[in-house]
């Protein structure tokens, strides 16, 4: 799902009026429909339900959803915000259209007490839309205010008045519980810091046209399980171990054999023919009895990593969870960095090792994927003001390594080499679980042992370790969620891919 500008979206707007053709303000009534669909669903017509419109075309939609809810028994009042916005066509046809029905309409002007929008169980944020192109003033400020000073269910038509869709916002916002947006997410919706404005948010067809979406340009995307599926590799009849690589994970130090043992197993879950894991002393048994079905390369120190015979032999490795930082893991880092020439996949403590030791990250080889946290990234390449500079950071370590560089999260973002962004939906705050990202190193791990190009290991890997996260929380529940549960769910989700 390509993700596009406000620009862009205007372009659409009239794109599907021209060529479909639609009229303008029918096209607004079927956004108005599609809104007043979600809504009806879930709130009944038990609910009193205010709108607080602007001028412009979400103002239209605004007065159009007040009108469609009357004709299902809602009771509405309707508010209409007039500043310097001039009435747009389909906001004055909308507004038309509410002569003669029972709606009750009233005109602000100038800033109002914020008691105004008190009273209605449910408020909807039409003020403004896509449309936004500075900062709120005046009347329109003080009424965003109100809005959030209400202790009713905010609900924004598109996005919420205030936020900016593919630019940092500065300015007042709407803090709406739910947004429900016309036909693709905005940009700034998969941010952390639009949460608060955002919250749930969801999208609703309205008929937009899609070949003239897929020829956009774009760099955006929200991963669907559609693109996903098509990706992950089929097994044949004639297939041997050999067929599905073999990987090497090299996890854990003293006290930290857990990490091994999750990116093992996830590993191994993932669909890997073979897989060594190379560990300390102190973590022989710990693998052995743990994982039989691995093999293990054991390190000449008790407790950590500190040189590896050779990785020639192995089709991808993994490095990173539970590593440590000692001096001689720094130095066997280095050594395996200047000679491994498959994909790695770079995560946790390799990853603050790069950020101590800027002069390796020079020796990463092309067509890694590495797997920060924000704080691991921050590490790496410096704090950020926004979440537009953050993304703008990663694509450009992204290009500097010549690999896919992962940005974890909720809507973690996938980038590769050539700046394009895959955000991935599945997921959920229950996966906030220590282990959560060893196993993810697990699965990519094994995914490009298995011969996935870099950028398809991390767009298949990434989309089913938070569709395990999402199955095991559906059977657990996200308060008790461990990352062993997401290793346990990985076969359903294999599944549910296949
Ligand atoms: N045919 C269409 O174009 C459709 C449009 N739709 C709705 O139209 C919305 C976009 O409508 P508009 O483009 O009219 O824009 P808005 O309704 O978002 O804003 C109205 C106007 O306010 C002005 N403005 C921007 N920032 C301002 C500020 N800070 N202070 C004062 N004025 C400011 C701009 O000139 C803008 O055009 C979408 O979000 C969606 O809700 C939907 O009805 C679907 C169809
Ligand atoms: N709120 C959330 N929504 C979706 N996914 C999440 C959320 N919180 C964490 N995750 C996922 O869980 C994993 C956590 O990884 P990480 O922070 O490295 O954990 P650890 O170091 O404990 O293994 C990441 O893949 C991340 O995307
Ligand atoms: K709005």
């Amino acid at each position: 799902m390509k993700i596009i500008t406000a620009q862009q979206t205007k372009a659409l707007d009239a794109h599907t009026i021209a060529h479909e053709p639609i009229a303008s303000i029918d096209l607004m009534e079927r956004a108005c429909r599609a809104f007043v669909t979600w809504f009806t669903q879930r709130f009944d017509n038990s609910h009193t339900v205010g709108i607080v419109c602007g001028t412009g075309n979400n103002g239209g939609d605004g007065l159009g959803i007040a009108r469609l809810l009357q004709g299902w028994n809602y009771a509405v009042t309707v508010w209409i915000v007039r500043g310097s916005v001039a009435e747009s066509n389909d906001f004055k046809t909308n507004l038309e259209r509410l002569k003669n029905t029972r709606i009750k309409i009233l005109e602000i002007t100038e800033a109002p007490e914020c008691s105004v929008f008190a009273g209605s169980d449910v408020l909807l944020d039409a003020v403004f839309g896509s449309g936004l192109s500075r900062p709120p003033e005046g009347v329109y400020e003080r009424v965003i205010t109100c809005i959030n000073a209400t202790a009713t269910r905010r609900i924004a038509v598109d996005i919420p008045s205030g936020l900016m869709a593919d630019q940092p916002t500065t300015g007042a916002c709407v803090e709406a519980h739910a947004t429900v947006t016309f036909q693709l997410p905005k940009l700034s919706f998969l941010f952390p810091s639009s949460h608060r404005f955002v919250g749930d948010w969801a999208v609703v067809d309205i008929g937009l046209n899609k070949n003239f979406i897929r020829e956009l340009p774009g760099d955006h995307f929200l991963l669907q399980q559609k693109d996903v599926r098509k990706q992950v590799k089929k097994r044949s009849t004639f297939d041997h171990k050999g067929t599905y690589g073999h990987a090497l994970l090299v996890a854990g130090a003293r006290g930290k054999m857990g990490a091994a043992v999750l990116s093992s197993r996830a590993a191994l879950r993932s669909g890997v023919g073979l897989l060594t894991v190379h560990v300390p002393q102190t973590g022989v048994d710990i693998l052995q009895t743990a994982v039989p079905e691995a093999m293990l390369s054991i390190d000449a120190h008790s407790d950590f990593y500190t040189a590896l015979e050779t990785a020639d032999r192995f089709t991808a490795v993994g490095i990173g969870p539970g590593l440590g930082k000692s001096p001689e893991t720094v130095k066997a880092l280095k050594k395996l960095l200047e000679n491994f020439q498959h994909p790695m996949v770079l995560d946790a403590d390799s990853l603050n090792i790069l950020a101590e030791n800027r002069e390796l990250l020079h020796l990463v080889p092309p067509g890694c994927i590495l797997t920060p946290h924000p704080k691991e990234f921050e590490r790496i390449v410096g704090s950020w003001q926004t979440d537009f500079e953050r993304l703008q950071k990663q694509k450009q370590l992204a290009a500097q390594l010549n690999g896919v560089v992962v940005l974890k999260g909720a809507y973690s973002s996938i980038v590769g080499p050539d700046g394009k962004v895959y955000f991935n939906p599945t997921g959920n705050p229950g996966m906030a679980t220590g282990g959560s990202g060893d196993v993810l190193t697990g699965i990519l791990t094994g995914l490009l042992a298995q011969g996935y190009a870099t950028l398809a290991a991390a767009q298949v890997g990434v989309y089913l370790h938070g569709l395990t996260g999402d199955l095991a929380a559906g059977e657990k529940g996200m308060n008790s969620l461990i990352a062993s549960d997401l290793i346990d769910f990985l076969p359903e989700a294999y599944r549910r891919l296949g």
